[in-house]
């Protein structure tokens, strides 16, 4: 797979580090409280295994399924709900979990959504945010790291499906792409 990259943009030393950093932070802010994760799936599974495990208090975790995009580099604009939680939201603190946020649309759609069950409190920690991506306004409560405007995949963000499970972050050949 390494030879289908373009760029490493972020690589696993660097991604490990901040997970840690990140799970400092929301032990922290969360001390006394049991937060509820809500992972995306499929992209935040890696991200969310991993954060879970830096993070020294009582935590509730549980996932979501939510598509907006289609096979290829571009996004349908439509978000749906394809398996939701099986946890009660109302009165929680809910933290949701994200790999990527780029246009927005699903997590406007997702905070929305949780602020109508009556969640305590909602906010956002994501690996990656691409801010120049946008079509929202919408600031992520923790980033790790912010990525230029290019189409990323590694670490559970995927291309037509694939790639997800590559420990790094990066950009692939064009030739990649332009084969689909
Ligand atoms: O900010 P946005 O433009 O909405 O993009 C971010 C979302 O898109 C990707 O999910 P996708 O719908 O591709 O599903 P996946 O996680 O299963 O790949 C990613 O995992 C985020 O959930
Ligand atoms: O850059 C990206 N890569 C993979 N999946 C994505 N979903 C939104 N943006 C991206």
């Amino acid at each position: 797979m390494k030879n289908d990259m373009r760029e490493i943009l972020i690589t696993e030393e660097e991604i490990q580090e901040k997970v840690k950093l990140l799970g400092r932070e929301i032990s922290n802010e969360y001390d006394g409280k049991f937060p509820l994760f809500v992972g995306v799936l499929k992209g935040a599974l890696p991200f969310m295994a991993d954060l879970i495990k830096q993070v020294d208090i009582h935590v509730e975790i549980d996932f979501m399924d939510v598509s907006s995009y289609g096979k290829g580099t571009v996004s349908s604009g439509e978000v749906k709900i394809v398996k939701d939680l099986n946890t009660k939201v109302e009165g929680r603190d809910v933290v949701i979990v994200e790999d990527i946020i780029d246009s927005g649309l699903t997590l406007s759609y997702l905070i929305e959504l949780f602020k109508y069950r009556k969640a305590k409190s909602v906010k956002v920690v994501t690996l990656l945010d691409k801010p120049e991506g946008r079509k929202v306004d919408l600031v992520p409560d923790r980033a790790g790291f912010i990525v230029p405007d290019e189409f990323v995949v590694g670490y559970g963000l995927d291309f037509a499906e694939r790639y997800r499970n590559l420990p790094y972050v990066g950009v692939l050949k064009p030739e990649i792409y332009e084969g689909e």
